[in-house]
């Protein structure tokens, strides 16, 4: 039974909508009377390509909070214990801090380029630019399919709102705010929605380990889900307990997601577009800070609402009480709700909505303009108009804008009519789009790498990956449905064949008849307007990016190996079941890590822009003075905005 009313329902989708819309419009309008700034091509899609540190890491922190990172890993929590949370995170951790390196090579490589696929058209042509545009196009079509599976479901279950009416109504107050505001509309309201998800993240960490008379502690937590294990024990966890790294099936989950979120980060134009907006100097630290506090969000969250949804499956509180949550709610993404409602009711159900609304339109406004830039410059320009003004590339963003979100709505509702969902999509992204993964990161950083291996890297990989999980669902379970395919061994091998298999076919190719790329028809790449955007990386700029470089190569690795390695892997093989004083640390570490991370995220570009604000009330000593280290096309005097990425010419 929902627990809130319909009307509460369409207000939230609505409401929040029809707030962020009007807020862009005059904050669009704002600027062009006051700040006498022009909408140009290149503004609205790579806001003028001169964003600091903070706001990028912040935009990457909200476009990568999906409705999954907050229903999916809450779901494996409850499956899984407290590996689920982690290996959630860290799945999805490592490739925002691995991208770094991406992100500077596309700033030394092309540094005007608006879309990852301008490159690969340069470097190799038009076959291969199809291929991967194909790859591109469905990894936005699956990410964007899951946050409105994700978000559906969840304004559906608390409300009673039909998932047709929720498919079609959360994608519109994003349509309107993208078209009006482009990428700096993302980038503001990225902002807004991240420090409002680190709220109500943090307040449901104190409810459940502070004040709730349900749990209220983590002591509590632990004797609930030590109770839990004895009377639903998990399946190949150690002692079948909840609180334990040794989770065979949480470890198989942690790898299919590794492989899915490679796909969803280095296929995924989104990233790519924040790398391109970053000025040279902010896109390593961008994305090393975006990625450490991105980690907190899941695996603080669905060690909170995930765990206490196990916890209060026997409390007559727990809204399916005296049953367990069925396995296909489950899969929906319906264990953090539920937990939220049996700890706050109807004021629990309010706040995981906005939480959950929150998510999913700051990720699908990354979408929709990655979409929309890839229309304009990749398919309208690249082959219908190649001589096409800024304006016509402007007007065609709007239209594509709008066409993606209108298509999508449709395509979520086909998938939830046929069965698939959210738990479903997550396992399988990565056999779709993984395939594309190396062949793209080889692009940028190997200069042997020919068109024939990219192409057959991506399409064998996909083949194999395809291959892998059917054959392994027929041979486990006998059958090949929609049950036996999203079972957890189908999908790890055929994750994994996606993945290893593109891998080793585009490298061997590659050796047999090696290319020797120098990227200069891609440093040679000029921007589209007439305005201050030429990006020049001069001798400084060129210096710092190689310093860069060394260091995104050394932190990302390393980070990464702790991640995935050294931290969870001790944990799994040796046996450790958690003792109260280890879970409450735990919990500590997770608390301690979303507050410093909702810091970062929230204070960050603030202290960054500061000079905006001084600036716009005329203190022309904070003017003057933040000018100095900021990006300003060719030298001249300028400000840059970083909120907006525009250029403020001073006086
Ligand atoms: N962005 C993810 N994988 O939650």
């Amino acid at each position: 039974m929902p627990v809130l009313t319909q009307a509460a329902g369409y207000l939230v989708v609505i409401g929040f909508g029809v707030f962020f819309s009007v807020g862009m419009i005059l904050l669009s309008l704002f600027e062009r009377k006051y700040l006498g700034q022009v909408e140009t091509s290149e503004s609205f899609s790579t806001a003028n390509r001169a964003l600091k540190s903070g706001i990028i890491a912040s935009s990457i922190v909200s476009a990568w909070t999906w409705a999954a990172t907050l229903l999916q890993s809450s779901s494996v929590a409850y499956d899984y214990g407290v590996s689920g949370p982690f290996w959630y995170a860290s799945g999805a951790t490592i490739q925002v801090l691995l991208f770094a390196i991406l992100a500077i090579e596309v700033k030394k490589k092309a540094p005007n380029c608006h879309t990852f696929l301008e490159i690969i058209y340069l470097r190799y042509g038009k076959a291969t630019h199809l291929v991967f545009l194909v790859f591109a196009l469905l990894t936005n079509m699956i990410v964007t399919a899951m946050l409105l599976l994700g978000g559906s479901s969840v304004v559906s279950s608390l409300t009673g709102m039909s998932v047709e009416a929720a498919c079609f109504l959360i994608p519109v107050g994003v349509i309107a705010y993208v078209t009006f505001g482009g990428l700096k509309a993302t980038f503001i309201t990225d902002y807004i929605h991240t420090a409002i998800l680190f709220i109500i993240i943090l307040f449901f960490g104190f409810v459940v380990y502070a004040t709730s008379p349900l749990i209220g502690s983590p002591g509590k937590m632990f004797d609930l889900l030590s109770d839990a294990s004895v009377l639903n024990p998990i399946k190949d966890n150690q002692d079948g307990s909840f609180l334990t790294m040794s989770s065979t099936q949480g470890l198989i989950f942690g790898i299919i997601n590794i492989v899915g979120n490679f796909g969803t980060v280095f296929v995924d134009q989104a990233y790519f577009q924040r790398a391109i907006a970053a000025s040279p100097k902010s896109a390593l630290p961008g994305y090393l800070i975006g990625g450490l506090c991105w980690f907190s969000i899941p695996f603080f969250l669905a060690t909170t609402l995930g765990l206490a949804c196990a916890a209060l499956e026997s409390n007559p509180a727990f809204p399916y009480y005296p049953l367990r949550i069925p396995a296909a709610d489950v899969s929906a993404g319906l264990a953090a709700p539920t937990a939220a409602t049996a700890l706050l009711g109807s004021n629990g159900a309010i706040a995981i909505l906005i939480l959950v609304f929150m998510a999913v339109t700051s990720a699908a406004s990354a979408e929709l303009i990655a979409v929309s830039s890839i229309f304009t410059y990749d398919v309208y320009r690249t082959y219908f108009k190649p001589q096409a003004s800024g304006k016509d590339l402007i007007k065609f963003s709007h239209i594509a804008v709008v066409t993606f979100g209108c298509v999508m709505g449709v395509l979520a509702i086909i998938l939830k009519a046929i069965g698939i969902s959210l738990g479903y999509l997550y396992l399988l992204m990565g056999i779709l789009v993984a395939p594309a993964v190396m062949p793209i990161a080889l692009t940028l950083t190997w200069k042997k790498q020919n068109a024939t291996a990219a192409i057959s890297g991506a399409i064998g990989g996909l083949v194999c990956g395809l291959a892998a999980w059917l054959i392994t669902a027929s041979k486990y379970y006998g059958y090949v449905n929609l049950e036996s395919t999203g079972g957890n061994y189908p999908m790890l091998a055929g994750n994994l064949a996606s993945l290893v298999c593109s891998s080793i076919i585009a490298i061997s190719i590659s050796l047999m008849k090696p290319d020797d790329y120098d990227w200069s028809e891609t440093k040679a790449m000029k921007p589209v307007d007439e305005a201050p955007t030429d990006l020049v990386i001069d001798g400084d700029d060129e210096a710092t990016l190689t310093k860069a470089s060394t260091i995104a190569y050394w932190a990302s690795v390393v980070m990464t190996i702790v991640l995935i390695f050294l931290w969870p892997i001790p944990m799994y093989a040796s046996k450790y079941v958690f003792t109260k004083g280890f879970f409450t640390g735990w919990v500590a570490l997770g608390f301690t890590w979303a507050a410093v991370a909702a810091a970062t995220a929230t204070l960050l570009p603030l202290v960054e822009t500061r000079h905006l604000f001084f600036g716009i009330v005329g203190w022309k000593g904070a003017h003057a003075k933040s000018e100095e280290g900021l990006s300003g096309g060719g030298g001249e005097t300028a400000v840059a905005d970083s909120v907006g990425g525009k250029f403020i010419a001073s006086s």
